[in-house]
């Protein structure tokens, strides 16, 4: 398809008749730290009930993008909406309407590696404190905390302080945190990354069936083969701008998603002398042969 060759994702200034039924819609988001651009522009929808995967190279800007997005960190321009409901009135001037910022925090559940977290409670006591911070009744609280942990392998990980816990446990306990509240959109950055394979497919399961229950999922991931295999659709993010958006299908263009997001964030080649010195152990002997205040 033609068209999806590696163009400029469109820029759309007025986003209100799309608004409403997407799960997020961001609009010309620009997020820079000092004299760095990491977010340039970018325009993405996800439609509601949708499986959708971010990928990009490293300091792409995906995270940025999603902090901004959600709220997290106040971008320089644009505006983003979760389920329908905007972050910003004026990103400039920091100004929001806190009714529409409280209903889009409330329909999401985020993921994102380095946010602050109370490391000395416990799992349990982690998703607990969550719990009535959402006001989720106690003992429908119980159960779905005992349901998490049972089905992440943190049964017995709960009754240790986070600060204890080992990456993949951090990952799996942030994660049970974002699906607590039963959420209408779940946004992960890097769910699978440091997680073993067995909670692995625990996770992509749980993640299907709340898809299939009318959920939106958008992850970020460095996998192509998972997100090929999981999303639906997919938006390819370079320099801070979505280069390539759409259907998975549409995105890989009869190749497969690895391929296809090489052609559009450009490969990298070593040339052939590259890391000569890399020789498994062997020194050069010039090194001991020049050194002083050596003895044998
Ligand atoms: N708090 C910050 N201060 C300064 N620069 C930042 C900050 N956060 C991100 N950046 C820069 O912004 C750019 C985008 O970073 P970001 O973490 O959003 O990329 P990413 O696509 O999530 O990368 P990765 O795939 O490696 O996680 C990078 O150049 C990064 O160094």
């Amino acid at each position: 398809m033609a068209r999806m060759t590696f163009q400029p994702y469109p820029s759309h200034s007025s986003p209100n008749a799309e608004v409403g039924d997407a799960a997020l819609v961001i609009r010309n988001l620009v997020k820079t730290f000092a004299d760095k651009v990491a977010v340039n522009n970018l325009n993405l929808t996800v439609p509601k009930g949708s499986f959708y995967g971010i990928v990009g190279p490293n300091g792409a800007g995906k995270t940025t993008a999603i902090l901004a997005a959600t709220g997290i960190i106040r971008p320089d321009s644009g505006n983003s909406w979760v389920a329908g409901h905007p972050l910003w009135a004026n990103p400039a001037e920091g100004t929001r309407v806190e009714e529409e910022v409280l209903a889009a925090k409330r329909s999401y559940g985020l993921l994102v590696d380095g946010l602050p977290v109370f490391e000395r409670l416990s799992g349990k006591e982690y998703l607990e404190y969550l719990g009535y911070l959402r006001d989720i009744p106690g003992e429908e609280l119980q159960q779905r905390i005992a349901d998490l942990l049972q089905a992440l392998d943190l049964a017995d990980a709960g009754k240790k302080y986070i600060a204890d816990y080992s990456a993949g446990m951090k990952k799996k306990i942030l994660l049970a945190g974002a699906l607590l509240h039963s959420p209408e959109v779940l946004i992960l950055d890097e769910p699978f990354e440091a997680v073993d394979p067995v909670s692995g497919e625990v996770i992509r399961t749980i993640l299907r069936r709340y898809v299939e229950a009318g959920g939106t999922v958008i992850l970020s991931s460095h996998v192509m083969e998972l997100v090929e295999g999981l999303c639906d659709h997919v938006a390819i993010i370079n320099q801070g701008t979505v280069v390539a958006a759409g259907t998975t299908e549409q995105v890989r263009a009869g190749k497969s998603l690895s391929e296809r997001f090489v052609e559009a964030v450009g490969g990298k080649q070593l040339d052939t002398e590259s890391f000569g010195w890399l020789r498994g152990g062997e020194q050069p002997s010039a090194r001991h042969e020049g050194q002083a205040g050596v003895e044998d």
